[in-house]
């Protein structure tokens, strides 16, 4: 499936006087499944939700296929961004049901997929007489999973869409994501904190840290810079002179030091008198965002 790209540039957002989002620029390619992670209150939800036009920027541009987002429908035509259904968002109204939330989203959606959202209500078991205001909050994951699924949008956002499943259904939910794509190669970009189990998955990995973007790479590469070096300190401190250090972790003489790095400097580390083990992309999230929190 050939989309357009989804482009943010210079993107600012404060509430108040708190700055959420300090002039981010992101580039999201056609055909892709990308992970966004981010440390609580990083600016997830804030950017997703500007990405899609639900939310306002300060300032900056959001564009589709080179044309801006901002009330453009026939450009928002192409984008989903399915989120976590609020349930006091529909305390009001204590009787819309699952059946009426999808026949707002087949309206809204002009690829919805009825025949593929019937088929995810039955493997859900979600009854589409049930209120939505009654859904557990596993089942308000689903229905927010099924609607992203069956719009068919060439750019599908979730954000947080794991979060309230069990682990069967949330291994159930990445293989339905990967069949989709292997099926249509729409673009994902799907929000988690749960982010070794979701590794595999993203082929390309953004990082979110206090509002501004540090890596949007594929997971594997980036995942391929970071070792943890270990051994007595003064022969760590030595191999690590050249090497990014992000993090070091001490007991009595024997030192750890988490690091990026490649090449000449690299190899002449692993040369040394000193433990070199890969991190996974959890650990290289904690070295790269935990800002001393973990030491
Ligand atoms: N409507 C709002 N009014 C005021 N502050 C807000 C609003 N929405 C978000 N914030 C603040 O903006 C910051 C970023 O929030 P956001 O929800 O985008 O982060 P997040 O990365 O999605 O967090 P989490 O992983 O915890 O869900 C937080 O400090 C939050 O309190």
């Amino acid at each position: 499936m050939l989309t357009g790209i989804l482009k943010a540039q210079g993107l600012y957002k404060s509430y108040k006087d708190k700055e959420v989002l300090h002039n981010l620029d992101l580039t999201i390619e056609p055909g892709k499944i990308y992970g966004l992670i981010g440390r609580n209150g990083a600016g997830k939800t804030t950017l997703l939700g500007i990405l899609t036009a639900q939310n306002t920027k300060d300032r900056g541009e959001v564009t589709y296929d080179g044309q801006p987002v901002w009330e453009n429908q026939a450009a928002l035509d192409n984008i989903c961004f399915s989120r976590e259904l609020q349930p006091t968002l529909f305390s009001g109204q204590n009787n819309l049901k699952i059946r009426h939330y999808l026949r707002s989203a087949a309206i809204y959606y002009p690829g919805w997929d009825r025949e593929y959202a019937q088929r995810l209500l039955e493997e859900f078991k979600l009854d589409e007489k049930k209120k939505i205001c009654q859904l557990s909050k596993g089942q308000m994951s689903m229905v927010t999973i099924l609607i992203a699924l069956a719009s068919r949008s060439p750019i599908t956002i979730l954000d947080e869409p794991a979060a309230g499943l069990d682990v069967v259904m949330r291994e159930r939910f990445y293989q339905l994501l990967l069949d989709d794509f292997a099926q249509t190669g729409r673009t994902f970009l799907v929000s988690t904190h749960i982010i070794e189990e979701a590794a595999s998955v993203f082929e390309r990995v953004i990082i979110l840290d206090e509002g501004r973007i540090l890596e949007n790479c594929p997971t594997e590469e980036l995942v391929g810079q970071f070792r943890y070096i270990s051994g007595h300190e003064d022969v760590v401190d030595q191999v690590c002179a050249g090497l990014e250090v992000l993090s070091t972790h001490q007991m009595g003489r024997h030192k750890t030091a988490a690091v990026r790095g490649s090449g000449v400097k690299l190899q002449d580390a692993l040369k040394a008198d000193v433990d070199v083990s890969p991190m996974n992309l959890q650990n290289v999230f904690v070295a790269l965002c935990g800002h001393g929190d973990t030491q």
